[in-house]
């Protein structure tokens, strides 16, 4: 949220998107509209890369002798991977630390349903392999819906008369310096938001 609260352009793709799958001031994103939210999906793809929630994934022991990489891992070495390392290393990303959704659209190798899960581990987001998360459509629901919604039922602005949100990194972690704080304002007709 905190990059395309930066990105208004990059913020009005998506909306759009959402306006044109689902229709604008007729229903609320559903579950059946994510195959088709690809844009969004790019979006939060682009998020996992740039801002893993952790720096490393869990630690994990080689069960036998293997090589990955042109790398000999003897059998019960601990393997540690970077989840920050991979997900900004140049060689792999081009310009890695520009938040930029399209790069999820150019690079889907022909598929043209863009999909959270990175089974190649060029970052990672749910992992692969045995260990890898048991939930990736649960997650991938989730996460969709939550920032689709988000999208759909507000534009976002930064607050206090700010152009932009500070995106400095925490030094005790990868989460923002200063908490996130945006200015939500309807864009749907009044009857969508449920009455709390
Ligand atoms: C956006 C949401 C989520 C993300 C990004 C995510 C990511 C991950 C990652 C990176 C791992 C570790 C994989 C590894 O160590 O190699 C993991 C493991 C796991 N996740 Fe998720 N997860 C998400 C949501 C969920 C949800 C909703 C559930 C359950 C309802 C879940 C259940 C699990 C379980 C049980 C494991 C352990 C699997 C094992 O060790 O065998 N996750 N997840």
């Amino acid at each position: 949220m905190a990059e395309l609260i930066n990105r208004p352009d990059l913020m009005a793709k998506a909306t759009e998107e959402i306006d044109r799958v689902v229709g604008k001031d007729s229903r609320l994103v559903q579950e059946s509209d994510i195959g088709r939210l690809n844009y969004v999906k790019a979006c939060a793809r682009e998020a996992f890369r740039l801002h893993p929630l952790a720096p490393f994934n869990a630690p994990h022991v080689a069960t036998q002798d293997t090589t990955v990489g042109g790398y000999f891992i003897p059998k019960g070495s601990h393997a540690l991977l970077s989840r920050y390392g991979l997900g900004r290393n140049p060689k792999v990303w081009p310009d890695p630390l520009r938040f930029d959704p399209e790069r999820h659209l150019e690079n889907d190798g022909g598929v043209d349903e863009v999909a959270l899960v990175e089974k190649e581990l060029r970052f990672i987001s749910f992992s692969t392999g045995r260990r890898g998360c048991v939930a990736t459509v649960l997650g991938t629901c989730m996460t969709t819906m939550l920032l689709a919604r988000l999208l759909q039922c507000f534009a976002w602005t930064p607050v206090g008369g700010n152009k932009t949100v500070d995106l400095s990194e925490a030094e005790d972690g990868l989460s923002l310096a200063t908490p996130l704080m945006a200015l939500p304002k309807t864009r749907l007709a009044r009857h969508l938001y449920p009455v709390v």
